[in-house]
């Protein structure tokens, strides 16, 4: 199987390819010949950015003749309290775009109940259930997808209280959720928890211990 595992930012590109035993091309536009089993590339911020950075990498695979078979992404995340400690690993049920919406008097309004769309995009039942079997002590469910990251506890209680079983959130999983639907390409969502969510505090991220258990996952993928 081809697989193309896409990360906001080199770091985490560099920890799933540390982990992977397999051969790895890193994704630079002039793709070997025989392309390896799995392809990593950083792809870029926030949903928009991803999407497109995705997008254009499906294409090119598909255009070659030698489509991907299946697309994850990989990369650190805040936990909610209680739900998916600082180093834990996380699969998305679901990757819900938490903030894609309306707001008025009454409070958010998702893009779902205004009739123009989705904010839900669940994780392909056969691609999760393997990684599920590769990772059995991952922590499986929703991980949200913000454009602000939550900073206040406010913020905390707001999203816990919407997404019960949200586990954590990040800035990129709904963008790729989206381009591999468009190209038909089944999806899944891997993070590794740097921080809780909250109140900021950048003294207390776990960047490092996050990226070593990002390698962890991938070395037991690879595997
Ligand atoms: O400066 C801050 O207070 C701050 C707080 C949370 C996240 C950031 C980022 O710049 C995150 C960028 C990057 O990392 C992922 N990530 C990691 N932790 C979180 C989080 O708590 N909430 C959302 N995203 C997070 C994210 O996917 C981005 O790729 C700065």
């Amino acid at each position: 199987m081809t697989l193309l595992v896409v990360t906001a930012v080199e770091a985490e590109a560099q920890a799933v390819r540390a982990g992977l035993r397999q051969p790895v091309a890193a994704a630079s536009g002039a793709e070997p010949p025989q392309r390896a089993p799995v392809t990593v590339a950083a792809a870029g911020v926030g949903a928009a950015a991803i999407a497109a950075g995705t997008a254009r990498l499906l294409t090119l695979a598909e255009a070659a003749g030698d489509p991907y078979q299946a697309v994850v992404l990989a990369g650190i995340a805040g936990g909610f309290p209680g739900r998916a400690p600082v180093g834990a690993t996380v699969l998305a049920a679901h990757s819900i775009a938490a903030d894609l919406g309306a707001d008025s008097p009454e409070g958010f309004i998702p893009l779902d109940d205004l009739g123009f769309g989705t904010t839900i995009a669940p994780a392909d039942p056969a691609l999760l259930a393997r990684l599920r079997a590769a990772l059995p002590t991952a922590i499986t469910g929703d991980i949200l997808t913000v454009n602000t990251v939550t900073g206040t506890a406010q913020g905390v209680q707001t999203l816990a209280g919407r997404f019960p079983a949200a586990v954590a959130e990040g800035m990129e999983g709904y963008g790729v959720a989206r381009a591999a639907a468009a190209a038909s390409v089944p999806f899944a969502e891997l993070r590794t928890i740097s921080n809780a969510i909250g109140p900021r505090d950048r003294a207390a991220w776990r960047i490092p211990d996050a990226l070593a258990a990002l390698t962890a996952a991938a070395r037991a993928l690879g595997a």
